[in-house]
């Protein structure tokens, strides 16, 4: 090795220090997306403890990306990043995530009941429940919803910020190196927390005495390791900045308030962030119903339904990584969007219309693996190619602004869903007796139109030459 050859060596170009920084980055998201599902398994708990109706825990999910999207808290998260750095924006996402999971924790807490909190939260926003509210809160909403999602807001500005940032971070320690495959594995080790809350939480929660609050608490007991997580990993990136000096992309390339211009005036961008926004809005909002909806469809318990859905973010993490090789190796990113809103359109139609005439356990399983090769597909090929279609001096602004649209998405569609099953369901008041076809036709449209938006993709990538269908590594 020569002189030069043992300058340019940095941590990164350690495979075990890379894939270590990794596994640091990943294990925040991973108890970031456990915490993000935590109640979703319990909603017949929630109604039958603390009288949360669809309306209130509609509501309530939304609230996670309400900050991000209203007061634009995405974009501050995207400045913050590029001025500040990967090392001081993970460690204030760690920080604000925990908190929030905190609050909510308090919330949901026995606690909480009878408290001069409960007393001050039975009077905060009460506003009627209307198409005009956007807030996440409504008069006669249970103050335990409300404190609940002011817990969930600042929590899903940390989770958020984190996303954008463990991406950026993924960036800087394998650009030129196995890129997808490591946002695949990110990816991958983020759904296997999915699928250890939808079996985990009914579990925790079902130990005697039966309590919602459990799980919670166990959940923001991860966020603090979470945390210290993302402190290790601030201590490799000191090092590799350290080493890399002037040749810091993170210095060389800071954010402007002009850039945001160029990303909004560019037409592939915005095919790229409404296909994500329609995609993403098809399957975060519907993992909070699907325990719901296989238990109403099944006539099964939450922890029946819970083994269901299990082989949902199972089997995409199994996927993921795969994907993600395949793509840094043989490209066809724009060919797997089209072919994951297919199966995606399939599968919640499966929902909508064959499940509740057969009341099959088979047909939900088949949906459910569907459901994940779908979930495989698209992020496996989304969020790699965004570096193909942005100027690289551009890229944590795009992915801010990417996460930004799809938040306003993530924010609507649990609400909507929410008045969609309340309206398709008059009278009804037994959680486990809610028919699903309209909420899951909902969602199948969203596919549909995702998969118009990968046909347009993919004809403007051959019409200017992006090169979303070759290799990220070129042999
Ligand atoms: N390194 C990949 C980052 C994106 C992963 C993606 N997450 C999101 O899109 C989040 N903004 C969603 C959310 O949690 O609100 C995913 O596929 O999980």
């Amino acid at each position: 090795m020569t002189n030069t050859n043992k300058i340019q060596q940095t941590l990164r170009d350690s495979k075990a220090a890379r894939w270590g920084a990794l596994v640091l980055l990943a294990s925040a998201m991973f108890f970031g997306y456990i915490f993000m599902d935590i109640l979703s398994p319990l909603q017949e708990l929630l109604q039958i403890q603390r009288e949360w109706d669809p309306a209130a825990y509609g509501r309530y999910a939304g609230s996670e990306t309400f900050l991000n999207v209203f007061v634009f808290f995405l974009i501050f998260a995207g400045i913050i990043l590029d001025k500040m750095g990967v090392r001081f924006t993970a460690i204030l996402s760690g920080s604000v995530m925990f908190l929030g999971a905190a609050v909510n924790y308090y919330a949901v807490s026995d606690a909480f009941v009878g408290s001069s909190a409960e007393t001050f939260m039975n009077n905060f926003m009460n506003l009627p429940l209307s198409w005009w509210n956007i807030t996440p809160f409504f008069d006669g909403m249970p103050a335990s919803a409300k404190m609940s999602a002011i817990g969930f807001m600042f929590f899903g500005c940390g989770v958020e910020m984190a996303g954008i940032t463990v991406s950026r971070g993924i960036v800087k320690w394998f650009k030129g190196k196995e890129m997808a495959l490591a946002m695949g594995v990110e990816m991958a080790i983020a759904r296997i927390g999915v699928a250890v809350v939808v079996l985990g939480s009914p579990v925790l929660a079902s130990i005697d005495p039966v309590s919602v609050s459990r799980p919670v608490a166990v959940a923001v007991l991860l966020l603090l390791i979470g945390l210290i997580s993302f402190i290790c990993y601030a201590f490799m990136d000191k090092k590799l900045e350290k080493q890399l000096g002037e040749n810091d992309e993170e210095k060389d390339d800071p954010f402007k308030v002009s850039d945001l211009g160029k990303i909004f005036s560019s037409k592939v961008f915005w095919l790229v962030a409404l296909l994500c926004v329609l995609y993403y809005s098809a399957i975060f909002p519907f993992q909070k119903y699907a325990i719901n909806m296989l238990q109403c469809n099944l006539s099964f318990s939450a922890e029946q339904a819970g083994w269901i859905f299990f082989v949902f973010p199972l089997g995409a993490a199994a996927i993921t990584p795969f994907l993600g090789n395949f793509l840094d190796k043989k490209g066809k990113g724009a060919t797997m969007l089209i072919l994951g809103a297919v199966l995606m359109i399939v599968c919640h139609l499966s929902f909508a219309l064959l499940l509740p005439a057969t009341q099959s356990v088979l047909v939900a399983y088949l949906g459910i693996v569907l459901l994940g090769i779908s979930f495989s597909l698209v992020p496996a090929a989304l969020w790699p190619s965004v570096p193909k279609l942005v100027d690289s001096r551009l890229l944590g602004s795009a992915y801010a602004v990417i996460f930004w649209i799809q938040n306003i998405g993530l924010y609507a569609f649990p609400m909507i869903i929410g008045s969609v099953i309340q309206s398709s369901n008059p009278g009804v008041t037994n959680p486990l007796e809610y028919n699903y076809t309209v909420p899951m036709l909902v969602f199948a449209s969203l596919g549909v139109f995702a998969l118009i938006l990968g046909f347009m993709l993919k004809a403007e990538d051959k019409k200017k030459g992006y090169g979303l269908e070759l290799p990220n590594i070129k042999e």
